[in-house]
């Protein structure tokens, strides 16, 4: 390309009454594919790399390169190369233009003695030195005159001297800067909104999840930190098909895990089948979970779809699977993860998409150590494993799920509302529960069914934790005792406690002999007058 490629046309021709831009129309319309082309770039990168195409196109040009300024203002890229040219290091010529906003102007020979940046010589290595090398500064033509880059271009000698007056190039220049800035501002605000859109998203998801955690909440009750993570946990199992192993004390709640992973699931229209493998005889096992062809074994009048298939489409829950015979847990290794299995007595496999959940409240490493349990089924299972906190591990929802047991012992047994007194729930808080949740259930129901309706349960309608259940209140007076015992770490203040204590007993007494107060004085040695004054002392006489 030579300067005339870009030069604009004899002044001579120029109207007064036409735009002194446009000074040709021949040469206008020649120039308009080229233009057009340049501004149908959709981003800065492709508007350069149509420039360059465009200006090496034309004679008298060998070489032509487009630099960028990033982000920082600090360094001037190549597109396509790894190279680097740091704005302060003067060993370039890309620097000088950018700190002058000057065109530099020299020959290849000259650049190559007196500039030193490796990676400019990496470029310049291969040109011949009697060419001449043109930086020109781009700057975009807003108020602020915001650096894009800067241009390189080698060519002949006389054609790149020329190329410094040439208002063909100085216009194409022009456009391209205010293309580039353009597409530079439309680039940041499309960035701009996708970083918007991206963060909305996250906090929807963030909602969404938040909302989803909160509707378990309903289910699986609790509000310490242990029960918040596990729902946490929860959502995200139940936003895979990961297989989900539950690990928890017995009674901590596992199988309530397991049904709300599956209701919060994709699969929660799907059905849920599940077996206790503890339960079930080893050998009908095989065939509940399988499924049978008719005559697989005597007995077998009929075909029979095991759970495996009736879980297609859904989850396949397997409680207490460290119970599951090694043979069938080489079966079921199978069916994980291949998604195939065979009912007992049928030639062929079948296909099954569903998803396991599997729990148990047996250490199911020491089994695999005792070789009773196959080491990669344990994996397998443990895709996404969930551990389940004990009741000691969150002795502060204690007040809730007592309060929810009680809602639930009365709505079933359509009893009207019933509360608790501050002392029975101190000695509920302080009790030992091995069987976790289960037991404060069942200790809730008892008593509430202990206690009269309407009334609040009290200390003593617990039972004892060494005495049967059934036993509790047969006899008041050793439920008493030990209720006081229970208490006495609680104990803050004797005499009140002492109160608490004593009022119980006589409410106690009172409701057994059915408000007659002769025979309860007479039932705990105490004259009748002073069971009175006492009840009176107790404020016992309005309940
Ligand atoms: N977080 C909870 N909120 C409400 N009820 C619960 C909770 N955890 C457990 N329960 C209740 O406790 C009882 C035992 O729960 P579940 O059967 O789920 O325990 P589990 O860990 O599967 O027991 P196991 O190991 O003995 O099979 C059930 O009545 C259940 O409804």
């Amino acid at each position: 390309m030579t300067a005339r490629a870009f030069a604009s046309p004899d002044k001579g021709l120029e109207k007064a009454s036409v735009d002194p831009q446009v000074l040709d129309w021949a040469q206008c319309l020649a120039a308009m594919p080229a233009a057009r082309h340049l501004v149908e770039s959709t981003t800065p990168k492709a508007l350069r790399e149509r420039l360059i195409a465009l200006l090496c196109q034309g004679p008298g040009l060998v070489w032509a390169n487009c630099l960028y300024l990033d982000g920082s203002g600090r360094w001037l890229g190549l597109d396509g190369s790894d190279a680097q040219f740091d704005c302060s290091d003067f060993g370039h010529p890309y620097a000088h233009v950018i700190r002058s906003g000057k065109s530099l102007s020299l020959s290849v020979r000259d650049a190559r003695a007196r500039l030193d940046c490796p990676a400019f010589q990496a470029q310049v290595a291969a040109l011949d030195g009697q060419l001449r090398l043109q930086v020109r500064p781009l700057r975009a033509a807003n108020g602020a005159r915001t650096w894009l880059g800067a241009l390189a271009l080698v060519g002949e000698s006389e054609s790149v001297r020329a190329l410094a007056h040439d208002e063909g190039l100085a216009a194409l220049e022009a456009l391209t800067c205010q293309l580039w800035h353009r597409l530079t501002q439309q680039q940041g605000e499309r960035q701009r909104s996708q970083v918007l859109k991206d963060s909305l998203a996250k906090l929807n998801e963030g909602a969404r999840r938040q909302a989803l955690a909160e509707r378990l909440a309903g289910d699986l009750l609790g509000g310490s930190a242990a029960m918040q993570l596990l729902r946490k946990q929860m959502v995200r199992a139940a936003e895979t098909n990961l297989a989900v192993l539950v690990q928890g004390e017995t009674g901590t709640g596992k199988d309530r895990v397991a049904r709300a992973i599956h209701g919060a699931s994709q699969r929660a229209q799907g059905p849920f089948m599940a077996i206790n493998c503890a339960a079930i005889p080893e050998t009908l096992l095989e065939s509940e979970l399988f499924g049978h062809e008719k005559g697989a074994f005597s007995g077998a009048d009929q075909a029979r779809d095991g759970l495996i298939s009736q879980a297609d489409g859904g989850t396949l829950f397997l409680d207490e699977i460290g119970d599951m015979p090694m043979a069938l847990q080489a079966k079921l290794l199978r069916v994980l993860e291949s998604g195939r299995y065979r009912p007992l007595g049928a030639s062929e496999e079948r296909r099954a998409d569903l998803r396991l959940i599997a729990a148990t409240h047996q250490p199911l490493r020491e089994r695999i150590q005792e070789k009773r349990f196959r080491a990669d089924l344990y994996y397998r299972l443990g895709q996404f494993p969930l551990q389940v906190p004990t009741l000691a591990e969150r002795r502060d929802d204690i007040a809730l799920l007592t309060d929810a047991f009680i809602a639930d012992f009365c709505s079933r047994e359509a009893r009207p509302p019933m509360g608790i007194t501050p002392a029975a729930l101190r000695q509920l808080k302080a009790r030992h529960y091995p069987g976790n949740v289960r037991e404060l259930k069942n200790l809730i129901d008892y008593a509430c069914a202990m206690t009269p309706s309407g009334g609040d349960i009290e200390a003593y309608a617990l039972p004892g934790e060494q005495a049967p259940l059934g036993e509790a209140l047969a006899d008041g007076a050793p439920v008493v005792g030990e209720a006081a015992l229970a208490l006495t770490d609680d104990v803050i203040d004797l005499r009140q406690t002492l109160r608490e204590v004593e009022a119980a007993i006589i409410r106690q007494r009172l409701q057994r002999f059915d408000g007659n107060r002769t025979q309860a004085a007479e039932s705990l040695g105490l004259p009748k007058r002073t069971l009175a004054h006492k009840c009176r002392l107790l404020e016992l006489d309005s309940k």
